[in-house]
């Protein structure tokens, strides 16, 4: 009967190598499988394994003495102990079944990140040491440029070509002859899910021709716009897994906020049960990584990135730029004009100048509104200004029934024109200089 004999070399804790020798079940379902040696040496690192068919019961005595010999040999190159020793076994076996020679298989991976402000290329390499476990991470290498892919959402051929430009990085970065087997993916998260569909479909179409382009592996579905919930339990499991967490047997994880340009989102896995039944449905996710279940709690929230804040906090999100429109807030520096870029778009934006001096226009309408809102939450101002519903209360009453004005009326506030109080201390002033006859 023909069975494979398959040899393993297995790390031990104690960073020795351990060499046992399996028979599996052959093809034709004869049972030979059966455990048949067990030696421990001493080496640096790695594993190997390879599968010869033979007749076990011819075989097993020698290849156990072959195997063990090489490794001696491979232990013995290695230590350099006895540099002059020739032994019968030396180069028995092709150097490159040495543990420190051949084991260490390399492996790449290429993740590309393209967010609301910039791309990213992350190269990792990683040391398969065991095949049916999971890759230790070894390096990163790491690439941006500015903007990102949706400021180029109407000439997506040039944003594609940002992508081409960080190939070139992957390319001096994995060994060519690993190309082929290294895959390459694109995730795209809030810039492009705010984009119009087609527009976003057209970058990535563009994105994925490039990729196909390049050496490397393209799976299916490597360009895609990742959603919010992969997002958020993406960096949770990166930052868990860089701390250590994952691998603990505390499983005291960290909490991730990450802060993105056009999205937020927030991560963590609950203590308590409360916090399950109490999170919306679609705020819970399970998912298994490392052998364990985590049900985690995440959410991105879409247009709360820092820069999407700022359009909202300029009033930009509704009306898009227009040209010559400048953009102004009190919580930008007084003096300042200038031009920022975001998604593609160029918005004018300024300070307010003398903003206190210059007041504005209000109708009647808009004090009883503010009246309605500040006395419907009394608690948010209880400290700061006691009286601010009563005032407005009396102010909106004294337009409205007292004058007697309309509730569209407007009316221009105005502390200061052009830099002098609107007091009467002014008119005043003439008055006593005309009476005193120092003016007329
Ligand atoms: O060196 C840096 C790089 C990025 N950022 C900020 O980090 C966020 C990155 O957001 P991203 O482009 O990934 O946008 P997303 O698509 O995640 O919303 C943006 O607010 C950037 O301004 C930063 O503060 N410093
Ligand atoms: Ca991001």
């Amino acid at each position: 009967m023909e069975c494979s004999l398959v040899s393993q070399y297995f790390l031990s804790p104690a960073d020795r190598w351990m060499v046992s020798h399996k028979f599996l079940v052959s093809p034709d379902g004869g049972s030979c499988s059966e455990s048949l040696s067990s030696v421990e040496l001493w080496a640096e690192t790695a594993t190997l394994s390879y599968k010869m068919d033979y007749e076990p019961s011819f075989l097993r005595t020698l290849f156990s003495l072959i195997l063990v010999s090489s490794l001696l040999d491979c232990v013995l190159s290695e230590v350099d102990a006895f540099p002059d020793t020739k032994t019968w076994f030396e180069n028995l076996l092709p150097s490159t079944m040495c543990i420190q020679n051949a084991s260490i298989e390399s492996v790449y991976g290429i993740m590309f990140d393209a967010g609301s402000t910039g791309t990213r290329i992350h190269i990792y390499s990683f040391t398969q040491k065991y095949p049916d476990q999971l890759p230790e991470l070894r390096k990163e290498i790491f690439e941006s440029v500015k903007p990102g892919l949706s400021a180029y959402a109407d000439i997506p051929e040039q944003g594609a070509e940002t992508i081409r430009g960080l190939l070139e990085v992957a390319k001096d970065a994995v060994p060519s002859s690993h190309w082929k087997k290294t895959p390459v993916v694109l995730k795209a998260t809030a810039g492009l899910r705010l984009l119009p569909e087609k527009k976003a479909q057209a970058l990535l179409s563009e994105v994925k021709n490039v990729l196909e382009e390049s050496p490397f592996l393209v799976p299916d579905n490597s360009v895609s716009i990742m959603n919010g919930t992969y997002e958020g339990i993406l960096a949770w499991i990166t930052v868990n897994f860089l701390t250590g967490q994952l691998y603990s047997q505390s499983k005291q994880t960290v909490g991730i906020l990450d802060l993105g340009g056009a999205s937020t989102q927030i991560t963590f896995l609950p203590q308590s049960e409360e916090t399950l039944e109490q999170s919306p449905l679609d705020f819970i996710t399970s998912f298994k990584m490392f052998h364990t279940t985590y049900k985690l709690y995440t959410h991105s929230y879409l247009g709360l990135g820092l820069k999407a804040a700022r359009l909202a906090t300029l009033g930009a999100v509704e009306t898009g730029a227009v040209d010559k429109q400048i953009f102004r807030s009190s919580c930008l520096p007084k003096n300042l004009e200038a031009v920022w870029e975001f998604g593609g778009v160029s918005y004018r934006y300024g300070g307010i100048e003398n903003d206190y001096g210059k007041g504005g226009i209000l109708e009647v309408r808009d004090f009883e509104r503010k009246a309605i809102e500040v006395c419907d939450h009394m608690e948010g101002f209880t400290s700061s200004s006691p009286f601010l519903c009563m005032d407005l209360s009396y102010i909106t009453a004294l337009l409205k029934e007292g004058f007697g004005f309309k509730i569209n009326t407007p009316l221009q506030l105005t502390k200061k024109v052009n830099n002098v109080e609107t007091s009467w201390s002014l008119g005043a002033t003439f008055l006593m200089l005309q009476s005193l006859r120092i003016s007329n």
